[in-house]
């Protein structure tokens, strides 16, 4: 059986290849273990005990008839689904001669909503699969904004069990063109569709010669070849300090994981929130010195002179600041048990940062399912309006006890995420990605992003690139305009 793994030569070959974290999400019965356990077959990723039960497990127990039934592989998880046990993310690994892949395998229902995000949270891609025979459904809609929401560049829209609607172009076409229609607005900027039967393994891993009419590759081409380097921020640098290393007087290091952009040694750089700068004289990794460092390695910068930098504070390039503000706006995932309780403050943490917070107001909810926007009374919660609950969302503001130094999500998504945590439980309450600082309110969000129509104004043309100048510079101050020419 040539689907054995070889330990060894897999060992030896996987460290330097390159790794793609995916995330799954599907309605009941959309196919998803089957095409997970597919993917895990296909690639010869499967020890030979493991093959021998799965054939025997398939006649047994299957519910695939005579084909082998690659969702039994599985199946550990869905029996912890089952008796409600866990509600845990499962993680599994995976590598093909291009690629290193982990894939987060998140359950589909609302309820578990909280499961996707966590889930979702470090994914380059996800693969949302629909069921050709009922195509795009509510669930589809809303792990389709939640991918949204987590700022996840890349999806692809498995349109599985294409075998029973005979392989049909238009039963395809027409199903993509409905995702289409609702994804465009969402800013995905890279939607894929594939047509595929996860139990067959048509598309899966080679191309299928009954859909001829597709003229895309396979999902597993697509998933080894998919480009996600550009997806990395390595233009803002951000350094947030996690502890400070003093073995002895004649050292003093600054560790931490580079968040963001890129730092050389020389740079000058600054500490926030002191506002002093001093250079890089050297970055440190356990495995000797470098140039240069990049996101996500860990270092340990030291510095030309003695400035007092502390866990929690920042260190960035000074020409490129983050927004340094106590007040801002962000979308919350609410993640607790315990519903909200808008008079409770809470533990903040963002990147290195922990400070106390309140939630001043929550704008308005977001019906997960219709996407619709449910407002809230003057920003204020009333007796009518129930506080958040366990899996819902909201546009909320935020007022911190301390400064912190962040970008909105959009733009970065390690400076511009945090987590409020219970002070007495020590529970995650809630997971946030920030849009905006106040002040700037309304600016950036995905919907409301203001335009700078320069047909409109009367400016002659040669004066069209200072503009554009001006609102770069914005931009990198944290406030998105669209400028149309
Ligand atoms: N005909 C056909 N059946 C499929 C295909 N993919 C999955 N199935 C069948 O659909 C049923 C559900 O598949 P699963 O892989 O268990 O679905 P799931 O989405 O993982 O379901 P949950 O884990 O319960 O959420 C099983 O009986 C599979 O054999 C396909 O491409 N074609």
């Amino acid at each position: 059986m040539d689907n054995k793994l070889d330990i060894k030569a897999f060992l030896d070959k996987d460290e330097q290849k390159d790794l793609l974290r995916l995330l799954t999400a599907g309605s009941v019965d959309d196919g998803k273990s089957t095409l997970i356990g597919r993917l895990l077959f296909d690639s010869k990723k499967l020890y030979e005990d493991q093959l021998d039960a799965l054939e025997r497990d398939s006649k047994r127990v299957g519910n695939a008839g005579e084909h082998i039934d690659y969702a039994l592989l599985l199946d550990g998880l869905k029996a912890e689904r089952e008796q409600g046990i866990t509600i845990d993310v499962a993680y599994r690994y995976f590598s093909t001669n291009g690629r290193k892949f982990i894939i987060a395998d998140t359950p589909g229902h609302e309820q578990y909503t909280r499961n996707m995000i966590t889930g979702g949270s470090t994914a380059n891609l996800a693969i949302i699969l629909v069921d050709a025979r009922t195509g795009v459904i509510t669930q589809t809609r809303r792990h389709t904004f939640l991918v949204s929401l987590l700022g996840i560049k890349h999806v692809v829209l498995a349109v599985n069990k294409m075998d029973l609607v005979d392989f049909s172009e238009e039963r395809f076409d027409e199903i993509v063109s409905e995702y289409k229609k609702f994804v465009e607005p969402l800013g995905i900027p890279d939607v894929n569709c594939i047509p595929l039967s996860a139990l067959d393994g048509d598309n899966v891993v080679d191309k299928s010669e009954r859909t001829p009419w597709y003229k895309g590759i396979s999902l597993l081409d697509f998933l080894e070849t998919v480009h996600i380097d550009n997806d990395h921020n390595f233009t803002d640098f951000r350094f947030p300090v996690q502890y400070v290393l003093r073995p002895n007087l004649d050292f003093r290091g600054f560790c931490g994981k580079v968040a963001s952009g890129i730092v050389r040694k020389g740079d000058t750089v600054m500490a926030l929130p002191s506002g002093k700068t001093s250079k890089v004289k050297s970055i440190v990794t356990y495995d000797g010195e470098l140039d240069y460092a990049f996101p996500p390695q860990s270092v340990t910068l030291t510095l030309e002179d003695e400035i007092d930098v502390s866990r929690g504070e920042m260190l960035v390039h000074p020409d490129n600041l983050p927004i340094v503000d106590r007040n801002f706006e962000a979308m919350m995932v609410w993640m607790d048990e315990e519903p909200m309780d808008i008079n409770k403050s809470f533990f903040i943490k963002q990147t290195t940062n922990l400070s106390r917070t309140r939630i001043d107001a929550i704008k308005y909810k977001v019906d997960v399912n219709t996407m619709e926007h449910l407002s809230i009374d003057n920003g204020q919660l009333t007796k009518d309006n129930l506080p958040l609950q366990l899996n819902q969302i909201a546009r909320v503001v935020l007022t911190t006890a301390k400064e912190l130094f962040f970008d909105p999500y959009k733009k970065n998504k390690s400076c511009g995420s945090f987590i409020l945590i219970d002070p007495i439980t020590n529970n995650t309450s809630a997971v946030g990605m920030i849009i905006d600082r106040v002040e700037m309110k309304d600016m950036a969000a995905t919907d409301d992003i203001p335009v700078l129509d320069l047909s409109k104004l009367d400016i002659a043309p040669e004066h069209h690139a200072a503009i554009e100048k001006v609102v770069k510079e914005l931009e990198r101050q944290g406030l998105s305009i669209k400028v149309i020419k």
